[in-house]
């Protein structure tokens, strides 16, 4: 078993509360298919959002989705002039048996385009 870093990133269609929960709800789950993993097998979560989206804190989402003993954080992204908006960002460090090459990193709706690279 290795602790191992997994990316995903979603954009979100305006700062709007139900939004920017649906979004990172879609992004968690996501990450958390594609990669096999449950609840046990997240180490921490930190969020982050671009400085247009305020309505709320992306952690919300992720407790509905039970990570009530994971610890989370939410974070403002770097304010570049050409930054893509309204993005929420997610980096989980995680307990896996997965190799750091099989590891799914997830970008979701107009986020596909910040990593072409590795977006699946
Ligand atoms: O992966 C992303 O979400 C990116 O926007 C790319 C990138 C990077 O250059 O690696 C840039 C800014 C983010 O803080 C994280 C990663």
């Amino acid at each position: 078993m290795a602790v191992r870093a997994v990316r995903g990133a979603v954009q979100v269609d305006a700062d709007e509360r139900e939004l920017i929960l649906e979004a990172t709800t879609e992004l968690v789950s996501a990450v958390m298919q594609r990669n096999e993993l449950t609840t046990d097998d997240v180490i921490s979560v930190l969020f982050t959002t671009t400085s247009d989206l305020t309505a709320e804190f992306p952690a919300l989402a992720a407790r509905k989705l039970g990570f009530t003993d994971v610890p989370l954080m939410c974070a403002g992204e770097i304010a570049v002039p050409h930054g893509l908006p309204r993005v929420v960002r997610l980096m989980a460090h995680v307990e896996t048996d997965r190799p750091k090459s099989e590891l799914q990193h997830v970008y979701l709706r107009g986020a596909q385009a910040l990593r072409l690279d590795i977006a699946q």
